[in-house]
């Protein structure tokens, strides 16, 4: 673990590569259990002095493809550092005709149709088995925190961006857009975006009893618009670099709240870091016969359990 703790962690997706709108302290790469985060991560400041993890989901120069992303390794390597909140970016197609690209939403429920070839948990490949609970897959009291705090630096930025709340997201396996027959069908399951990016992240963020929320920020309309054209790459870039630029400045104006609520013995424990504590009852309690080497491995995120 470094000495120096981060409470807050920043993921950022397509086209937000960069919080230069905040101060740069340095860069770290942690070397995790499970290899090397996507790009070194820049900690980064304000003028008050709170500081936030940042780390570019698919590296600097955007060299990872959505089911190659080192999921594992970018949380480890953030819970290394002392990060408790993991703020996440998407972009993401709309599959509702209100969430207009370069609208931002909130998820609070996901569809998985990721195909199995992704590592999706830290206890993968090791003895010891645990079931984390997953019914309310984003950190809810985070969530509805940030409900509030978004809206208003939404409005502070005067852009007229709007925000959307309790939505479904399904991440697809990608990399490849859906064809028009899926997009319909994700509409008919009730889903309201689409990425290829949430999981295993938010499953990971989970199982490191990490508070995690997405910011997801619509580039396109996906494939199910019957007289529209489908989504292609094209498509998405167009909103990408105003979707970044709102991303900083949401993040300048919600981190000193964020850091002080962390930091607030009522809001820290009750709402943002309510996730602390829950991989107690998903591990599976033989720990007698766990090898020593995977409770090693284990201990990098869950040193409360796993520690010697
Ligand atoms: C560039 S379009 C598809 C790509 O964009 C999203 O990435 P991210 O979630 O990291 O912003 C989507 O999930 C796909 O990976
Ligand atoms: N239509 C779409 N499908 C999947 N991921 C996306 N990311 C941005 N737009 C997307």
């Amino acid at each position: 673990m470094s000495d120096e703790k981060v409470l807050i962690g920043v993921i950022g997706g397509s086209g937000l590569y960069h919080l230069d709108n905040l101060t740069l302290v340095k860069h770290v790469n942690p070397e995790t259990p499970w290899g090397f985060p996507s790009s070194p991560i820049a900690i980064c400041s304000l003028p008050s002095g709170t500081r936030v993890a940042f780390l570019a989901r698919h590296g600097q120069g955007h060299t990872f493809h959505p089911s190659t992303v080192p999921a594992r390794a970018n949380i480890a390597a953030l819970k290394s550092l002392g990060v408790r909140v993991v703020l996440a970016f998407s972009a993401v197609g709309s599959l509702r005709e209100e969430i207009s690209p370069g609208s931002f939403a909130l998820p609070t429920q996901i569809i998985d149709r990721t195909k199995g070839v992704r590592p999706v948990s830290f206890f993968e490949g090791t003895t010891i088995v645990a079931h984390a609970s997953f019914g309310d897959p984003f950190s809810l009291g985070f969530v509805r925190w940030l409900e509030g705090k978004v809206e208003k630096a939404l409005e502070e930025e005067g852009r007229g961006v709007k925000l959307f709340k309790d939505k479904c997201i399904v991440c697809m396996e990608g990399p490849q857009f859906s064809t028009r027959a899926e997009s319909v069908m994700y509409r008919q399951w009730g889903a309201d975006l689409i990425n290829m990016s949430v999981l295993p992240e938010a499953k990971l963020a989970r199982e490191a009893e990490l508070s995690y929320g997405l910011i997801a920020t619509a580039t396109d309309y996906d494939a199910w618009r019957p007289h529209s054209e489908t989504v292609t790459a094209a498509e998405v870039f167009k909103t990408l670099k105003a979707n970044a630029d709102t991303s900083r400045h949401v993040v300048a104006s919600i981190l000193e709240d964020l850091q002080n609520a962390i930091n607030s013995k009522e809001e820290g424990q009750g709402l943002l870091l309510g996730e602390v504590g829950t991989m107690q009852y998903s591990i599976m309690p033989r720990s007698e016969q766990q090898n020593p080497k995977d409770r090693k491995k284990l201990a990098f995120i869950l040193p409360e359990y796993f520690s010697e």
